[in-house]
């Protein structure tokens, strides 16, 4: 079979199983893609610096977290009707309808009706009329469900690596279809990675600061992004262009992981934040493990876009004790990168569990993914021995 195919031979393909789910998911994803390039450029280049709050844990939210996350509540109600439709996602109303928020909730309206205006290049119909202030607050809020081990409900991280986008940096939108408890599609959208990754500056950590640019430039860089997809079971991932202006959709082509299995070859990924995920703890993991190559260091589930890529080989993230993994900062990646031929695990070689609610619960220690068994269970190891004296 050809490796590059076209979008809609996609459709015709044999397991007709959620291709509808995967059509929709995908073009959604698009438009948020699109939509957060558009955000971030304003907020880099025009100092746009009331698009962005802090949450109560002191992390930052923007107009593109609310924005994407009304975006495809409202994309993925129109297609299979909303009382079908059940999202698990990171962002609610709560500051969003106080009254001191009145110009950032009216920039996320005109925002939202923006995107959806633009989807019909993606075959995505508009809404006949722009949405008003009330249907946009719904639309975010509707994403309440809790999750957990029975039916279907869709994950969605509208802004993943939040901290990345305001500083210009790397960020993903992911979205999967969980069902019973299985991850059975993923779509990760990484507007700042191209589809080259000679594009990226290794040593700076694939950095792709938009302030070191002296313009927006939207023919040069906005092009350069991609969109990565799976379906649980299909052995096969994909990786499209993220294109910008008239064209829609471009053609798909495969990607697996790399077929690196020395250490010494081998690069990890981890977290740009030392409070995400011990630097310490991985450097000496790394150390035992004999990884020569310097981390990769960078925001977001673009990570696990790398490993199924096969762009970097190893990711690892060992937060600190007591904080509990979120099901929409994995559950897309892990899809893809297992489809592409990877493994996902916990530290104790455990499958990530998405059926019990809006945690990970049950996660031993940290979360591994590899491109094959051997690096995987080297680090497995290397993690038994040094755990004890890890103070994590
Ligand atoms: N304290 C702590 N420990 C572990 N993880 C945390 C912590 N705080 C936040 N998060 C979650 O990390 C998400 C970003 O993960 P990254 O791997 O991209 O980290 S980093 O930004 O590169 O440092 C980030 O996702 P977004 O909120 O979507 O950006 C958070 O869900
Ligand atoms: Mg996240
Ligand atoms: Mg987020
Ligand atoms: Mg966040």
């Amino acid at each position: 079979m050809d490796k590059n195919r076209n979008w809609v031979s996609i459709e015709s393909e044999g397991d007709e199983k959620y291709a509808k789910e995967l059509e929709v998911a995908v073009k959604a994803v698009h438009v948020a893609c699109l939509l957060c390039q558009k955000v971030q450029q304003n907020l880099i280049f025009n100092g746009d610096e009331d698009s962005v709050q802090s949450k109560d844990d002191s992390s930052p939210v923007t107009i593109a977290d609310w924005s994407v996350q009304a975006t495809v509540s409202w994309i993925l109600s129109q297609a299979f009707g909303t009382e079908n439709v059940s999202i698990v996602a990171e962002e609610d109303i709560e500051s969003l309808s106080k009254s001191d928020a009145s110009s950032i909730l009216s920039s996320v309206v005109k925002t939202v009706n923006e995107a959806l205006s633009s989807a019909a290049r993606f075959g995505i119909k508009p809404p006949v009329t722009h949405l008003q202030t009330t249907q946009v607050l719904q639309a975010i809020s509707r994403c309440n469900s809790r999750g957990g081990p029975t039916g279907r409900f869709w994950v969605l991280d509208p802004v993943d690596g939040t901290l990345g986008f305001v500083r210009g940096d790397q960020y993903a939108i992911a979205l999967a279809l969980v069902e019973n408890g299985e991850v059975v599609l993923g779509v990760l959208g990484c507007p700042n990675y191209p589809m080259n990754k000679e594009w990226l500056n290794y040593q700076n950590g694939y950095r792709r600061i938009l302030s070191s640019l002296t313009k927006p430039d939207p023919a040069g860089w906005d092009s350069n992004g991609c969109v990565l997809y799976a379906k649980k079971g299909s052995k096969k991932a994909w990786m499209q262009p993220l294109v910008n202006g008239d064209k829609g959709i471009g053609s798909a082509s495969q990607i697996k992981v790399s077929t690196i299995d020395n250490p010494v070859l081998a690069t990890f990924c981890e977290p740009v934040e030392k409070a995400n995920s011990s630097h310490l703890f991985t450097q000496g993991l790394a150390h035992s493990v004999g990884l020569r190559n310097q981390p990769l260091r960078v925001y977001s589930m673009v990570k696990y876009a790398a490993i199924a890529r096969g762009d970097a080989e190893i990711f690892m993230k060992f937060a600190r004790a007591g904080y509990k993994e979120k099901i929409w900062d994995h559950a897309a990646g892990v899809v893809i990168i297992e489809e592409a031929g990877g493994i996902v695990t916990d530290a104790g070689g455990r499958p990530l569990d998405f059926s019990k609610g809006m945690y990970l619960y049950g996660l031993d220690r940290g979360i591994i993914a590899c491109a094959g068994p051997s690096l995987h269970q080297k680090i497995m190891t290397a993690v038994d021995a040094s755990w004890n004296s890890s103070c994590l």
